[in-house]
């Protein structure tokens, strides 16, 4: 008897992480005006005041990470945005065997540093990356919260790409749809979640 082609059964990792979405999607809380008139906040903290949500954030952006780039093309480098990219940009680079470069806001990073302005759906402020915390060629993934105008994260893959890292990607918990933010990156870009 031949196999049978026309199964629809997947992957168990697929399954698993459609689980996660779903339990990770309904922790978000919305804030409707902050912190400015207009601006509808999407709140991820309550994953991190449970246990299992935490874990299951890991878990699902590991899966993420190994369905997208494969075993043999995981990052050497993840880059975090201050200050929610550094929840658990280093949980999950530990996962992956990868190191953690921390992206500052101004002011922040001792020695010779690189800088770049950016403009965010609330506001604009510069981030900040130490020269010598990536080498030349390594593969690196800017990893951060939330994607919505795409400016701080733009801003981040332009710092990766002044150091001679190779961009690879975006990786975001939650992607604003509405504000076409991943037309502002030039990597390939992964999310969790999509909301409005
Ligand atoms: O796509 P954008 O329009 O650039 O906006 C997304 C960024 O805005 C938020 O950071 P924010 O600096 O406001 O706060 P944080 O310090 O708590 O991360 C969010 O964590 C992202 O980093
Ligand atoms: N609407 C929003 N909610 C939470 N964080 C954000 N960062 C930029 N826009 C945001
Ligand atoms: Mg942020």
């Amino acid at each position: 008897m031949p196999a049978d082609r026309t199964s629809t059964s997947s992957h168990p990792r697929t399954t698993e992480l459609a689980g996660l979405k779903i339990r990770l999607h309904s922790a978000l809380r919305q804030y409707p005006d902050f912190p400015s008139p207009g601006v509808l906040f999407e709140d991820i903290l309550p994953i991190f005041s449970d246990a299992r949500l935490h874990q299951d954030l890991v878990r699902a952006l590991e899966i993420q990470v190994l369905d997208c780039y494969g075993q043999d093309n995981k990052p050497d480098v993840l880059v975090g945005l201050e200050a929610r990219g550094f929840l658990f940009g280093p949980s999950l680079a530990l996962r992956l065997g990868a190191g953690f470069v921390p992206v500052r806001k101004q002011g922040k990073l001792p020695g010779s540093t690189e800088t770049a302005k950016f403009v965010k759906e609330y506001g604009e402020d510069h981030f900040q990356i130490q020269r010598d915390a990536i080498k030349p060629g390594q593969k690196v993934i800017v990893v951060d919260d939330i994607i919505a105008t795409g400016g701080s994260a733009a801003a981040a893959g332009s710092l990766v790409t002044k150091l001679g890292g190779k961009l690879h990607g975006y990786l975001f918990l939650l992607e604003l749809d509405f504000l076409k933010g991943r037309e502002k990156l030039d990597a390939p870009v992964y999310t969790l979640l999509s909301s409005q």
